[in-house]
């Protein structure tokens, strides 16, 4: 049971709840229930046949049952996390999951195949980071490896928005992710008459509009890192005084006797300059009645992520997206495992399933199907089904 089937009972909840009461997640009683008779022997059979039916409820959604019978405005693609190697299978670093080097691969072709087949081409795919894994830069095989899965990516019938993760740092410069094919930003859309809607060449993070009235905004969750940049350059330096100061190991990709154990050396985080830029964006999109999706490469939101893996300065890019109403959901990767909660303000925090971690009969993406009032993630494989509903009073009108 993930940290994110939690929420998922509580988002499915197909009524409203009277005002001041309080929605007592369905999934997290039956849980404790679960628990109690897992305590007694006796009754085992009991403990099965409750999984089982959590099992049944968390099936597989088919959105159009759950959109009354209307069709999408528009879809999108969604993967994170394929660090792609040609190395046999492996393990993470606590040794806790296997990782399908070679295999990833295989998915990637798989997961393009079901997208390209859709009833509805979706109008992008979002790749969430991590595209190559760092072992490529051991065996001086990173620009092939990236070759070979961007050749992959060619087949798919649509465009592509990549993000940047600690995967492409170990492996690549920022210089020459700037300058290489995961440098998505030519898709970007400019707002003419708004420059402060502009991103600056410091981070990389870009907007765009794939359907009118809805803006994604991709982030760079890497903009303040030790990674990637020029050791000798001054943001270097302000990096790591960063990182210092809340992790006082020798191992910096250490998070042990941490109180943020989310300062580590594997993750990053945001300048002031680019949250600033979010904000503007999302003024705008407050404005002129948008819905926005986010992307980054780090989560965001404690309740659905592992703590070690958020981003350094998570509070304040939550602090930015909650003081604007026009966010629908932030999708991460980074954790692998996957993880899924709906904020206090109503926004959904969707961490991707990895595909690296993901054994040769399943799968790891989904495409998540828009309409006007909620956002169906219809999740392949691992990847649970999620249904996004839009805050109340917020629906769109078409
Ligand atoms: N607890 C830890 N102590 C020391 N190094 C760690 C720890 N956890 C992760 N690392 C190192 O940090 C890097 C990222 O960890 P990894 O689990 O590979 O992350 P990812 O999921 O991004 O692949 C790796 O180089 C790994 O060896």
């Amino acid at each position: 049971m993930s940290l994110g089937d939690r929420a998922y009972f509580g988002a499915a909840l197909p009524f409203p709840l009277p005002p001041g009461e309080t929605l007592f997640p369905l999934d997290s009683v039956v849980m404790r229930f679960i628990h109690g008779l897992s305590r007694s022997p006796g009754l085992c059979g009991c403990k099965r046949f409750f999984e089982a039916c959590l099992e049944v409820m968390a099936e597989k959604l088919d959105p159009n049952s759950l959109a009354d019978g209307s069709e999408p405005l528009f879809s999108f693609g969604i993967i994170a996390d394929i660090q792609y190697a040609d190395l046999e299978d492996g393990f993470n670093y606590q040794r806790s999951r296997r990782r399908y080097y070679r295999h990833s691969l295989v998915h990637l072709q798989g997961a393009i195949e079901d997208w390209n087949k859709e009833n509805s081409l979706p109008c992008c795919v979002l790749q969430l980071g991590d595209i190559i894994d760092g072992y490529n830069a051991q065996y001086k095989v990173s620009e092939k490896s990236l070759e070979l899965v961007m050749n992959t990516f060619q087949m798919l019938k649509v465009p592509v928005h990549h993000t940047w993760g600690n995967h492409e740092f170990y492996n690549f410069s920022r210089d020459f992710l700037v300058n290489s094919k995961l440098n998505s930003k030519f898709l970007e859309d400019r707002i003419v008459q708004h420059p402060e809607t502009t991103p600056s060449e410091n981070y990389y993070a870009y907007h765009f509009v794939p359907f009118p009235k809805f803006r994604f905004v991709l982030l760079d969750a890497y903009d303040l890192s030790v990674l990637g940049i020029d050791q000798s350059s001054p943001k270097y330096e302000q990096c790591m005084k960063m990182l210092r100061e809340h992790n006082p190991n020798v191992e910096l990709n250490s998070p042990q006797g941490l109180s943020e154990p989310q300062y580590v050396q594997f993750n990053g985080g945001f300048s002031q300059e680019q949250l600033n830029w979010l904000n503007e964006v999302l003024t705008f999109s407050d404005l002129n009645q948008e819905k926005v999706v986010i992307v980054s490469h780090l989560p965001i939101y404690p309740e659905a992520s592992d703590s070690v893996c958020l981003a350094w300065n998570y509070k304040d890019a939550l602090s930015v997206i909650w003081s604007h109403n026009c966010v629908v959901c932030f999708l991460a990767g980074h954790t692998h495992d996957g993880g899924y909660s709906e904020d206090h303000f109503g926004v959904h925090h969707v961490n991707l399933e990895g595909v690296i971690e993901t054994a040769p009969d399943s799968q790891a993406f989904g495409t998540v199907h828009v309409y006007p009032d909620k956002m169906l993630l219809k999740g392949r494989g691992r990847v649970p089904d999620r249904i996004m509903n839009y805050k109340r009073e917020e629906v769109l009108c078409f």
